[in-house]
C-alpha cells in the first residue's frame, strides 16, 4: 500500500471528546480516493458509489499526523475498487481501515461510462510518453 498524503490533526478537526471527527477523516479519505481515481482514470467525472465496513479502530488528537494510503482492488469496467487503510504516524496505530471503495466513472449525462483502463499507471511514465 502506498501511502500519499500526510495530514496534520487541528482544533478544527476535533469532536467535543477532543479527538479526531469521523466525519472530517471520511472527507479526507473520499477526497484522497476521488483524487486518485481521476489521476488513474484519467477522467475527471468520478463519483463514489459504495463503501464497504467502516471500523474506527483507534483515533488521533490535535498535533498528531495521521498518513493515508490507498491501494487498488480491482479495476472494473466502469468501475475502479479501492481499499484504504489510515494511520496514527505518532502512535503507529491503524485508525482505519475501509475493504473496498468503488469509484464510478461516468459520462456527461451522469451514467456509467467506460474507462477503459486495466491496471495501475504510474505519472511519471506517462510523462515519458
Ligand atoms: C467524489 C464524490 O463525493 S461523488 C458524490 C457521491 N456520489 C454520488 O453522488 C453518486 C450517486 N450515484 C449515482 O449517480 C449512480 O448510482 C452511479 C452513476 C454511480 C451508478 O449508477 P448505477 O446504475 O447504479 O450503475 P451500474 O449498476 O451500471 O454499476 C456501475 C458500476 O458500479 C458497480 N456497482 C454498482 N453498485 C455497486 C455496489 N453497491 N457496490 C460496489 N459496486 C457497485 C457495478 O459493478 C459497475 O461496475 P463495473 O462497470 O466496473 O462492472
Amino acid at each position: 500500500m502506498r501511502f500519499h498524503t500526510r495530514k496534520w490533526v487541528k482544533p478544527e478537526d476535533l469532536n467535543p471528546n477532543s479527538t479526531l471527527f469521523g466525519g472530517r477523516l471520511l472527507a479526507w479519505i473520499d477526497e484522497e480516493i476521488a483524487l486518485y481515481a481521476i489521476i488513474q482514470l484519467e477522467s475527471p467525472r468520478i463519483v463514489t458509489k459504495h463503501m464497504s465496513e467502516i471500523n474506527f479502530r483507534a483515533s488521533a488528537k490535535q498535533g498528531d499526523i495521521v498518513e493515508i494510503g490507498i491501494d487498488v482492488v480491482k479495476f472494473g469496467t466502469t468501475s475502479l475498487t479501492l481499499m484504504c487503510e489510515v494511520r496514527n504516524m505518532m502512535t503507529k496505530e491503524t485508525i482505519i481501515t475501509i475493504d473496498t471503495i468503488t469509484m464510478v466513472s461516468v459520462g456527461l449525462n451522469g451514467k456509467p461510462q467506460a474507462h477503459g483502463k486495466t491496471k495501475i499507471e504510474y505519472v511519471e511514465d506517462r510523462l515519458k510518453k
